[in-house]
């Protein structure tokens, strides 16, 4: 384990709303931990071994995270602010087995009207992370668009950036004691 601990957020957004969520989120978790947002396409290879939480987040598509051909739907819809030829699912299942102990947490958008449906990104995301031997710190979040392309009320956003001061607390018994591990170091 080297350098100061920090969080990093890896997000998949097609019409800009869990962008504006994983930022908001990353806002929240600031005030605890450093934290770095990604967008999932130019996410990195493998997680350094700096970072003690990954946080992943994507829209739900299809009952649960999107697949290429989902995305290629989006594109039909509507302007998109990513790429359409990655996503959380292909990331996710690219990345190398664990060498150090990350703890994880997921969220994604869904729609307010069709909440009542099952299947979310970010528990598909969770059983993934879960399978390559990440530690799931909190249960998968979900946060409302009022439709497919948006928008997404402010009470969500601050619901997003809400759940982000909640997981960085909770994860402050976690850093506790490398902090004072790399004060006695320093
Ligand atoms: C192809 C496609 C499938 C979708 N399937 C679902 C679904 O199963 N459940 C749901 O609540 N929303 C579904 N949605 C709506 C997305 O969740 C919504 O577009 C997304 O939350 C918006 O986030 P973004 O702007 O970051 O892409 C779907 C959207 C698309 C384009």
């Amino acid at each position: 384990m080297s350098g100061t601990p920090r969080a990093l957020i890896v997000y998949e957004s097609m019409f800009g709303n869990t962008w504006k969520v994983a930022e908001a989120i990353g806002d929240g978790l600031r005030t605890v931990i450093d934290t770095d947002l990604v967008r999932v396409d130019r996410a990195p290879a493998e997680i350094a071994p700096d970072v003690r939480l990954l946080v992943v987040g994507g829209p739900t598509h299809a009952f649960s995270m999107s697949r290429p051909s989902t995305r290629a739907d989006a594109v039909n819809r509507g302007d998109v602010v990513m790429p359409a030829d990655t996503g959380i699912r292909e990331w996710l299942g690219a990345l190398p087995d664990r060498t150090t102990a990350t703890i994880s947490a997921t969220f994604d958008t869904r729609i307010t009207r069709i909440r009542r449906l099952p299947g979310s990104a970010a528990r598909s995301a969770a059983k993934l992370l879960r399978r390559r031997d990440f530690r799931a710190m909190v249960p998968p979040a979900t946060f409302f668009v009022d439709d497919t392309t948006g928008p997404i009320e402010e009470h969500e956003l601050a619901r997003a950036q809400q759940w982000g001061v909640d997981l960085g607390r909770e994860l402050r018994p976690v850093l506790g004691p490398i902090r004072r591990r790399m004060r006695r170091s320093a």
